[in-house]
């Protein structure tokens, strides 16, 4: 949405005032409609789609504190700019804590204002862009939940998409917290084999001695301690999707008892001679390097080779960083809900911080971390001083170009800025376009232009 098709409310009881500010405005492009009493203007805020809502706080009739809470209730993706007096800038301060997104101070000063304008309405397109290119994935993988719009995580979705529906075994490596188990639930929900059971065991997380035992299960009397008869974990999954975790993490004897029921379907409980047949399919997956590990020999290559056939690798957060602003957005909508706070926004330096840094523990990190900002923050946003500690908080170390020199062209020049700048947000063109100040559109043409893409 451009600003040709955003409306914008102006409510002020000095008529001569409001019409002058909806001129100075339309003059930008925006569309504007006047209301000259607090009345009027509700009426309207009942009626139309507004995105910005500008109201005088004192009025004859009713205050803006009426008008925002007014405004809150029936438009709640709208933004609230507030103008008031010096004699008023206490009640301003409580408004934004109630939810308008800014204050201004009488006389307006009108560059101000569009400028205020103009970073709400690019906030807002920001928002909705990303919930509608998030319901386009949706739509177009049937995959909800999952969130990213990078081409790795294209390729991905289109993988899950393509294989779901296939008994294929599945392997899937990545760094911890790069969404490895959501993938495999991902791919039971979208199979055959959803109504049945999805199973979950980590390999790292049971000790060696009983590892066996849980997956293949007992016998009364197999071993001592084994006082009666356990079905394992195979046999639980039957005819549903088996989701092992951490297989690089299994001791080479488990290994070899798993490479068998991979190649006929027959599990034997531990202590007994008898084989049952199962129907699993098994999903595998693994931070570890498994070459590495077959190297060592620390793991079969058969079993490697068996487990390899599907293989989807999920690339670190830090390779996507592209893929942050939705997830932030999604982040936020889902914590500001869970614990009950008006959907919160991100402060921009903030926002920069957090697409610099490099999230070792990946997703989980990022949704962690703003989890705990939603829960620690008294504002309406989350700002840089509810970042986690261990996060470095300072958003000027802007990397430098060498590049400049006197004597090279104004293009050089601007293509340099440019590479400069994407590098400082790790390619994400929506950031790099916001800090340059010029339209994501405008960012995408320049770089089809120098060649740059
Ligand atoms: N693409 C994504 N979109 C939304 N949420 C995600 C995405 N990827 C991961 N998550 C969330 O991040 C968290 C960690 O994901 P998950 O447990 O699937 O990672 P993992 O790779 O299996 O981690 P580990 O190797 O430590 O077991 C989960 O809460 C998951 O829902």
């Amino acid at each position: 949405m451009s600003q040709y098709n955003t409306t914008i409310l102006i409510i002020d009881d000095n008529e001569e005032h409001a019409n002058a500010t909806a001129e100075a405005i339309q003059k930008v492009g925006y569309k504007c409609i006047v209301a000259t009493s607090g009345k009027a203007g509700l009426k309207i805020i009942e009626t139309e789609e507004i995105d910005v809502v500008i109201t005088d706080l004192i009025m004859h009739d009713f205050s803006g504190m009426e008008i925002l809470k007014a405004t809150k209730e029936k438009l709640p993706e709208a933004e609230i700019i507030l103008i008031t007096g010096y004699g008023t800038v206490e009640t301003a301060v409580d408004a934004m804590q109630k939810g308008a997104a800014t204050f201004l101070l009488k006389p307006i000063n009108i560059n101000h204002l569009r400028a205020e304008i103009n970073k709400l309405v690019e906030k807002q397109n920001l928002v909705r862009n990303n919930i509608l290119l998030q319901k386009q994935l949706d739509e177009k993988y049937g995959l909800t939940g999952i969130i990213g719009n990078s081409a790795s995580m294209q390729k991905v979705l289109t993988m899950v998409n393509q294989i779901s529906g296939t008994n294929a075994t599945v392997l899937i490596t990545g760094e911890s917290g790069t969404g490895k188990e959501l993938i495999a639930k991902t791919i039971h929900n979208n199979s055959l084999r959803k109504h049945n059971p999805l199973v979950i065991l980590n390999s790292a997380a049971i000790p060696e001695n009983i590892l066996e035992s849980e997956l293949f299960g007992h016998e009364k009397g197999s071993f001592t301690g084994a006082l009666y008869q356990r079905k394992g974990k195979f046999e639980y999954a039957h005819r549903g999707t088996f989701f092992l975790d951490e297989i690089g993490d299994m001791p080479l004897s488990a290994q070899a008892k798993l490479l068998r029921v991979l190649e006929d379907g027959m599990i034997t409980r531990i202590g007994s001679n008898e084989s049952i047949e199962v129907d699993v399919r098994l999903i595998a997956a693994t931070n570890q390097e498994l070459g590495n590990l077959i190297k060592e020999g620390k793991f079969r290559e058969d079993l490697y080779f068996r487990l390899n056939v599907i293989r989807i690798k999920l690339p670190p957060l830090r390779e996507r960083l592209e893929d942050i602003p939705l997830l932030l957005d999604a982040f936020i909508r889902e914590f500001s809900r869970l614990y009950s706070k008006e959907i919160l926004q991100i402060t921009p330096e903030a926002r920069k911080i957090l697409l610099r840094y490099q999230w070792p523990g990946n997703i989980r990190e990022l949704k962690n971390c703003i989890e705990s900002m939603v829960v620690i923050t008294t504002k309406k946003y989350l700002d840089v001083e509810d970042l986690p500690d261990h996060i470095e908080k300072k958003s000027d170390e802007m990397p430098v170009s060498h590049g400049l020199m006197a004597g090279m062209t104004m293009e050089d020049a601007e293509i340099e800025l440019i590479k400069c700048t994407l590098a400082s947000v790790g390619g994400n063109r929506e950031e790099a376009a916001r800090m340059l100040g010029i339209g994501e559109r405008t960012l995408y043409r320049k770089l089809d232009l120098y060649r740059l893409k």
